[in-house]
This record gives structure tokens, C-alpha cells and sequence, in this order.
């Protein structure tokens, strides 16, 4: 199983456990997530949810070869009903509220996703990126929104205009993790704070999150529905189709020959 979700003790916990490919996420293990995330917000049992990966790697983001093969529109498929969006929508929309604990290397979408979040403690040994740029692709999941609010425009200018990689205690300087940790604390620490969470009254904490969203969730649905667009073009473009075949093949990608 390449995502492992288990609940115990008030907390549903969803895992990235596909090691060998790095933990880069495949339609199917976005549909896992999104299913499990769809099952917690009716479960009154569920009062946290913990997202984790490995201690050497949070997740490589997209399965490029999943890009690669499964980017073209399907006939009576909406773009909306494709599993990354299903388990985007349902983190986003999740009333429970969401840890995250991130060590080593959290690329893409492995990114992204931790403005979704609530509680996002990063190991010693984190590093985080969205190349989108380099890959040929912009922004998705409302980076382009939450990352210039959170960390003011040139900085996060740096990090999606260039794609450039930064460490655990920018990201903390930058606003999108709460604490920094060394990595051996990292999930016991996280495992506390999710426990906190559970103790108190879930009404309150289910209030106190949808109050913090409330002002941001239309801005949050617009922009995802722009950057959806947008990525979805540029998926199919050759700067991508270049991008993706240069890093299997191992080499720099050439874009000099698009304009
Ligand atoms: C909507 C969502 C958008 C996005 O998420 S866009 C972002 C997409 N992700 C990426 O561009 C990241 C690509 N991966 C990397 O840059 C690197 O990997 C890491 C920095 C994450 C780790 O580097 P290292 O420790 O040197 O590992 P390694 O040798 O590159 O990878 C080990 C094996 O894992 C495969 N792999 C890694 N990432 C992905 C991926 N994202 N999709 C598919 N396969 C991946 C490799 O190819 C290789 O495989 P083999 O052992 O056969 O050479």
C-alpha cells in the first residue's frame, strides 16, 4: 500500500509509504487520501488527522510518469473529479483539523499542500520546493494566493518564479511551519499536538478553524479554479513533456527552444 491511513485514539493518520519512488503521489494515491479524508469528516470519532511521510523523505510531489501518461482530458471526466483534485478539495474543505509532519524533502504539491494545513511541523532535515517553473507548469492549489500572503511577495516570488529550494527554519521564518524540530522529536511531538487537539471540545475547534478560513476560502476556490486552468494546458505543452523526459533520462532540460 503506497499511502497507509490508520485512526486510533481520536486521530485518523494518513501516510506516504512509498519509499522506492521517493513517495511521489499517484492518481491512486490521491483517491486513497481524498476517500479517507471524505470518511473522517463524517466520522465524529475522528477529531485529528496527522499527515506524515518517511524520516527521509516527505513526499517527491506528482509521479512524474503519472504526468506524463494520465494529463490528457478524459471524455466525461471533469478536471474536478480527477483524484488530486478530490483529495485537494477535501483537505482544503476538512473541518477537522489537520498536523502535518515533514521531514526531508517536500516537493509539488507535498508543498502546497501544508497551506492546507493547520499544525505543520518540519524536521531538522526538511526541504521544501515547488519547481512548478522549472517543470514547465505554474502554480497549483492556490500556492499562487497563500504563499505571497504568508511569506510577502519577493520572497515567495523566489521560491515560485525560480523554484528555488529552501530549508526548515525559512520556511518557519517564512510562516508556513509552525516549529522546527529535530528530526527524531518530529513524530512523537506531532503525535502530541494531534493528541491536544482530540482532548478539546471538537465543536470549538471545528469554530475556531472555519472562523480563521472564512475570509480566505472564496479567494482560496477562485484561484484554484485560474491556476486549474492554467496547468492543465500547460501539462500537455512541450516545456513539460521536455521536463519530465529530462529528469528520467537523468540530464538538465533544454528550454531554450520555446519561446
Ligand atoms: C499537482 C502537483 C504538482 C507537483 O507536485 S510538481 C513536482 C513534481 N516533483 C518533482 O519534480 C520532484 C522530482 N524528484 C526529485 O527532484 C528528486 O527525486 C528528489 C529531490 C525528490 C529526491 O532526489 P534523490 O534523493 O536524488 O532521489 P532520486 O534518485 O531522484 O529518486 C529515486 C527514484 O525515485 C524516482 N522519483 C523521484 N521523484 C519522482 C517523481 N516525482 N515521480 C516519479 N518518480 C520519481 C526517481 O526517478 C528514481 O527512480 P530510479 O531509482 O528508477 O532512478
Amino acid at each position: 500500500m503506497d499511502i497507509l491511513t490508520s485512526k486510533a485514539d481520536g486521530i485518523l493518520t494518513i501516510e506516504f509509504n512509498r519509499i522506492e519512488r521517493k513517495n511521489a503521489i499517484t492518481g491512486v494515491m490521491y483517491q486513497a487520501m481524498a476517500d479517507a479524508l471524505v470518511d473522517a469528516e463524517s466520522d465524529d470519532a475522528v477529531r485529528a488527522i496527522l499527515i506524515a511521510g518517511k524520516p527521509e523523505i516527505f513526499t517527491a510531489g506528482n509521479d512524474l510518469d503519472d504526468f506524463m501518461k494520465n494529463s490528457k482530458p478524459v471524455e466525461g471526466v471533469p478536471p474536478e473529479m480527477r483524484p488530486v483534485f478530490q483529495f485537494m478539495r477535501a483537505l482544503s474543505g476538512s473541518s477537522k483539523p489537520v498536523v502535518a509532519a515533514v521531514s526531508g524533502a517536500a516537493v509539488g504539491i507535498g508543498t502546497t499542500l501544508l497551506m492546507h494545513c493547520d499544525l505543520v511541523y518540519a524536521a531538522d532535515n526538511a526541504k521544501f520546493s515547488m519547481p512548478f517553473s522549472q517543470l514547465g507548469l505554474c502554480p497549483e492549489f492556490a500556492s499562487s494566493l497563500l504563499l505571497p500572503q504568508l511569506a510577502g511577495f519577493p520572497r515567495a516570488a523566489e521560491k515560485l518564479l525560480l523554484g528555488e529550494a529552501f530549508l526548515a527554519q525559512e520556511a518557519y521564518d517564512m510562516g508556513l511551519v509552525s516549529k522546527v524540530l529535530p528530526l527524531e522529536e518530529l513524530r512523537p511531538y506531532a503525535q502530541r499536538q494531534a493528541a491536544k487537539l482530540v482532548a478539546l471540545p471538537a465543536a470549538s475547534i471545528r469554530a475556531t478553524k472555519s472562523l480563521m478560513k472564512r475570509s480566505r476560502t472564496a479567494a482560496i476556490n477562485e484561484t484554484m479554479g485560474a491556476e486549474n486552468a492554467l496547468f492543465g494546458a500547460m501539462l500537455l505543452a512541450p516545456e513539460a513533456k521536455e521536463a519530465f523526459t529530462a529528469f528520467f533520462e537523468k540530464r538538465k532540460p533544454d528550454f531554450s527552444k520555446f519561446a
